[in-house]
C-alpha cells in the first residue's frame, strides 16, 4: 500500500432515538459535513507505529515486535454484530497500556491498538498514524465512530483487505460494497472498544454517509439500515454546550435504570419508538408541508422530555432549550449521548434569519458554541499521495484542514 494516504469519515447528527437505539429501537441519523481525518505517513523504522493524535493532546511511540501478537484474532473477513471483543486481546493490551492514565487517551490508544492487531499483519512495515477533526470531541456528533471508521479503514488498506476506493465525490451512489460492509463491521467493534455497548447507527452512517433509519436487532440478526434518500431540508441549528463528558458513561447510566426501572423504562423506549417511527413517516413523505414540519417539531420536543426521564440531559442542555424557547423559535432536543455535547434546534420554516443570528448570539454570550452545517454528507473516504506536511498538518485549524485536505481529490466506497 503506498504512503502516504488520507482516510476521512464524518460525524453525524441523530435526530431521533438516541439511547433507545441501544435497545434495538429505531433512531434517524444524519451525516455531517465535519468530519475526522487520519493521515498515514512511512516511518524510517519500519519497526516503530507513532501516534500523534493532537486533539486530545496525546502522542504514543510503540515498537510492534512488543504488541500482544498472540492474542490476534483469528477470524478472516469480517466480524458478526454480535462479536463481543476478543477477552484474551483486551486483557493484554489493559496490561500493554497500564501506563496511560488519562480515560480518553486510553480509549483512543486501546482502539487503536484493538483494531490494528486485529486487522494489520505483524510483517506490515510499521507507520506515523496522525488524527484531526473538524469535528467537536465527546460533544454527541460521533466523532468516536469517525475515527473508528477512520482507523479500520485505514488498516485495512494497509492489509490488503480492501480495495482502494473508486465512487467520485460527486456520484451519488450510496455504496453498499463488500467493502464498505467490512469497514462497517471492524468499526462496530471500535465502537464497543470507545462505548462498550453500541447500537451501530454511529459508525453506519459514518461509514455509508447519507441518512438514514437505523435498527439493531436482537443476537446476530442484521440491523436493518433503511437510507432516507430524499432527507428532507431541516433549519437545525447545532449548539455546543462545551461541556464534555464520555458517552460510554451515559450509556452505563441508562443501563442501570432500565434494570432498576425496568417496566417504566420500557414505556418511556417504546415511547421513543413510536415517535421515531412517526417522524420517518413525516421525513420520508414527497413534500414537508407546514403540518407536517410543525408535527417534526413536536416530536423533537416529546423526545428530548424523554432523554431527560432518561436522565440524559444536562443544566447546560436545558439552557440551551430555555434560551431558544423563550425567542419561541423551534423545539430543541440533546443529540447524541446527552449529559453535555450538543444539542439541535429545529427552526419553524418561518423564522426571519434576524431572529436566528439574536438566538445565536444570545447562546454564544452564554458561552455556548453554534454550528451551521449541512446533513446528509459522504461516507468514508481517501486521497493518495497527499502533498501534506505531518507537521503542518497536525496544527491546522478546522478551516485549514477543510481547505487544503478536504479539497483535494478525494474517492469513495
Ligand atoms: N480526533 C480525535 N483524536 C483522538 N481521539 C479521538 C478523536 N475523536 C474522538 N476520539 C476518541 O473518541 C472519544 C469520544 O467518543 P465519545 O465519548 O463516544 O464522544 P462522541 O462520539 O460523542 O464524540 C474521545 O474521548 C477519544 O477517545
Ligand atoms: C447514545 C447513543 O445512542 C448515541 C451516542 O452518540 P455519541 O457517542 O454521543 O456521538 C449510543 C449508540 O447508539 O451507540
Ligand atoms: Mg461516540
Amino acid at each position: 500500500m503506498d504512503l502516504p494516504f488520507v482516510v476521512s469519515a464524518p460525524g453525524k447528527v441523530i435526530i431521533f432515538g438516541e439511547h433507545a437505539a441501544v435497545y434495538n429501537k429505531p433512531a434517524i441519523a444524519a451525516a455531517l459535513s465535519l468530519r475526522t481525518y487520519l493521515l498515514v505517513t512511512p516511518n524510517e523504522d519500519s519497526e516503530l507505529i507513532r501516534l500523534e493524535f493532537p486533539d486530545i493532546h496525546f502522542n504514543k511511540s510503540w515498537r510492534k515486535d512488543h504488541f500482544p501478537w498472540d492474542q490476534k484474532p483469528n477470524y478472516n473477513g469480517k466480524p458478526s454484530l454480535s462479536q463481543e471483543l476478543e477477552p484474551e486481546l483486551v486483557d493484554a493490551l489493559s496490561l500493554f497500556l497500564a501506563d496511560i492514565t488519562s480515560p480518553f487517551h486510553y480509549s483512543s490508544a486501546y482502539t487503536f491498538l484493538y483494531l490494528y492487531i486485529s486487522l494489520v499483519s505483524k510483517t506490515v512495515p510499521g507507520a506515523t498514524f496522525s488524527v484531526r477533526s473538524t469535528l467537536p470531541i465527546g460533544a454527541g456528533l460521533g466523532s468516536s465512530a469517525s475515527i473508528s471508521v477512520c482507523l479500520a479503514t485505514a488498516f485495512a488498506l494497509l492489509d490488503g483487505h480492501i480495495s482502494k476506493p473508486t465512487i467520485g465525490r460527486d456520484e451519488r451512489t450510496l455504496s453498499e460494497s463488500a467493502d464498505c460492509q467490512f469497514i462497517e463491521a471492524w468499526s462496530f467493534q471500535g465502537e464497543k472498544c470507545l462505548h462498550g455497548n453500541p447500537s451501530g447507527i454511529d459508525n453506519a452512517v459514518a461509514t455509508h454517509g447519507g441518512a438514514v433509519m437505523f435498527q439493531r436487532k436482537e443476537g446476530s440478526m442484521p440491523s436493518v439500515r433503511t437510507s432516507m434518500r430524499n432527507f428532507p431540508s431541516l433549519r437545525l441549528l447545532l449548539t455546543n454546550t462545551k461541556t464534555a463528558r464520555r458517552t460510554a458513561t451515559l450509556v452505563a447510566n441508562v443501563s442501570t435504570l432500565v434494570t432498576e426501572f425496568a417496566k417504566t423504562s420500557e414505556f418511556i423506549l417504546n415511547a421513543i419508538d413510536s415517535l421515531t417511527r412517526e417522524a420517518y413517516i413525516l421525513m420520508t413523505k414527497p413534500v414537508l408541508d407546514a403540518e407536517a414540519r410543525r408535527r417534526l417539531r413536536e416530536l423533537i420536543r416529546i423526545n428530548h422530555g424523554l432523554l431527560i426521564s432518561l436522565g440524559v440531559s444536562h443544566p447546560s442542555l436545558e439552557k440551551i432549550r430555555m434560551t431558544a424557547d423563550l425567542l419561541a423559535l423551534g423545539e430543541t432536543k440533546l443529540t447524541g449521548a446527552g449529559g453535555g455535547g450538543c444539542a439541535i434546534t429545529l427552526l419553524k420554516e418561518s423564522v426571519e434569519e434576524s431572529k436566528v443570528l439574536e438566538l445565536v448570539e444570545e447562546l454564544e454570550n452564554e458561552g455556548f458554541e453554534t454550528f451551521e452545517t449541512t446533513l446528509g454528507g459522504k461516507g468514508v473516504g481517501a486521497t493518495f499521495n497527499p502533498t501534506l506536511d505531518p507537521s503542518e498538518f497536525i496544527k491546522m485549524d478546522r478551516i485549514q484542514i477543510e481547505h487544503n485536505v478536504w479539497s483535494s481529490d478525494w474517492k469513495f466506497w
